[in-house]
């Protein structure tokens, strides 16, 4: 279907047909006046080489500088502004100091004019298209498996004792420690569906649960438990799996690359960190760099009658269009 929204309006007859589409998108988060806007142009770029349908959005939180809205804009990302959130108050080390703002992630189960999304970290590149996940059956959460044996899980006790979920058999959970961990996600990726009722649940549970070190990550992991289905890792490396579970990764098979280990994130990689001198790593992040900088990708905006500065942003059309009760599933552009 025409991504581009006004020319469709035209045409009333594709239009009903429009408004009964699924809407469907890729929403990222970013936060801060930092270089996690890299991250998200990449990303925005990564989904255009790979074609995908869907267009990208990025929650906002309000201290992104409005240059750097104006960046994606240009990049062809629908930008959405939402309010932190913040979990009660508590002591809690968390794992990384920063992990305090992503539970701000959750706004994006607000975003219900959607019928399904895929979230992605802007730490996270789309080498292959992944749209058929979209098709996966609704009503569950999929997200890839973790692996808890970084130094950034010492403080757990399936770190204390060597045990992995991603080799199980390695070193058992022992019987006295009762039951093994849940299959526990890493939250850098997941396939949900944005839902009213399910995002007041969530704000209210997280009012009266005990922060932890992971975060958000440990908070989706304990709401979406019952429905949390584990899909493969080639829809998320965490890189950590490449020296942590060779043994488990097909590099020449995975569609979607993570930069979450120390010292991965490619806008900031100087080489220094463990790991970071792996043949690897360096392949990676030079896949990462090529995207990035490669300028046919770039969002080459559909050129309509009115031409005017800013790109078409078609959420007050699509708002007033919602009001009119006329669309309950329409779509942007793409992020392609
Ligand atoms: O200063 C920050 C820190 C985090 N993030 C967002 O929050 C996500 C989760 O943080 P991060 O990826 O650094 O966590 P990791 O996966 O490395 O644990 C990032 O990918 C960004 O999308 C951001 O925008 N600005
Ligand atoms: O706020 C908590 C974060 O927790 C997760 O990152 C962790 C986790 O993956 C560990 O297993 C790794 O060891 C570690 O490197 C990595 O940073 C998510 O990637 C991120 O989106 C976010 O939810
Ligand atoms: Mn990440």
């Amino acid at each position: 279907m025409a991504p581009e929204l006004v020319q469709t309006i035209a045409k009333p007859v594709e239009f009903a047909k429009l408004a009964t589409l699924p809407s469907r998108a890729y929403v990222t988060f970013l936060a801060g006046n930092g270089d996690y806007v890299k991250g998200v142009v990449g990303l925005a770029k990564g989904l255009r080489k790979v074609k995908t349908a869907y267009p990208l959005v990025v929650a906002v939180l309000p201290d992104v500088p409005e240059e750097h809205r104006r960046i994606l804009k240009n990049q062809g990302c629908v930008v959405r502004e939402i309010e932190p959130v913040y979990p009660p108050e508590n002591h809690t080390q968390f794992a990384m100091a920063y992990y305090v703002i992503n539970y701000s992630k959750l706004r994006i189960w607000e975003f219900a004019e959607y019928s399904k999304m895929i979230y992605l970290d802007g730490d996270i590149q789309v080498n292959d298209n992944i749209d058929h996940l979209f098709d996966l059956p609704d009503g569950y959460f999929y997200a890839v498996m973790d692996c808890f044996c970084e130094k950034t899980w010492s403080h757990t006790p399936q770190y204390k004792i060597g045990y992995c979920q991603q080799c199980p058999d390695k070193v058992k959970w022992p019987a006295e420690m009762g039951e093994p961990p849940a299959l526990y996600f890493n939250a850098g990726m997941f396939v949900f569906e944005p839902n009213l009722t399910a995002y007041d649940n969530l704000l209210r549970t997280l009012k009266v649960t005990p922060p932890t070190p992971f975060a958000e990550q440990d908070f989706l992991n304990m709401f979406f438990k019952d429905i949390y289905k584990p899909i493969p890792n080639i829809y998320n490396l965490v890189l950590a799996m490449l020296w942590r579970h060779p043994e488990n990764v097909e590099l020449y098979k995975v569609k979607v690359v993570h930069y979450c280990a120390a010292g991965s994130k490619p806008w900031r990689y100087t080489g220094k960190e463990e790991n970071m001198q792996r043949e690897d790593i360096k392949m990676l992040v030079q896949k990462w760099w090529d995207i990035y900088n490669d300028e046919s990708l770039d969002y080459k905006r559909p050129v309509v009658a009115e031409d005017d500065a800013e790109p078409r942003n078609l959420w007050p059309l699509i708002a007033a269009l919602s009001e009119a009760g006329a669309a309950q599933y329409v779509t942007a552009p793409s992020a392609a």
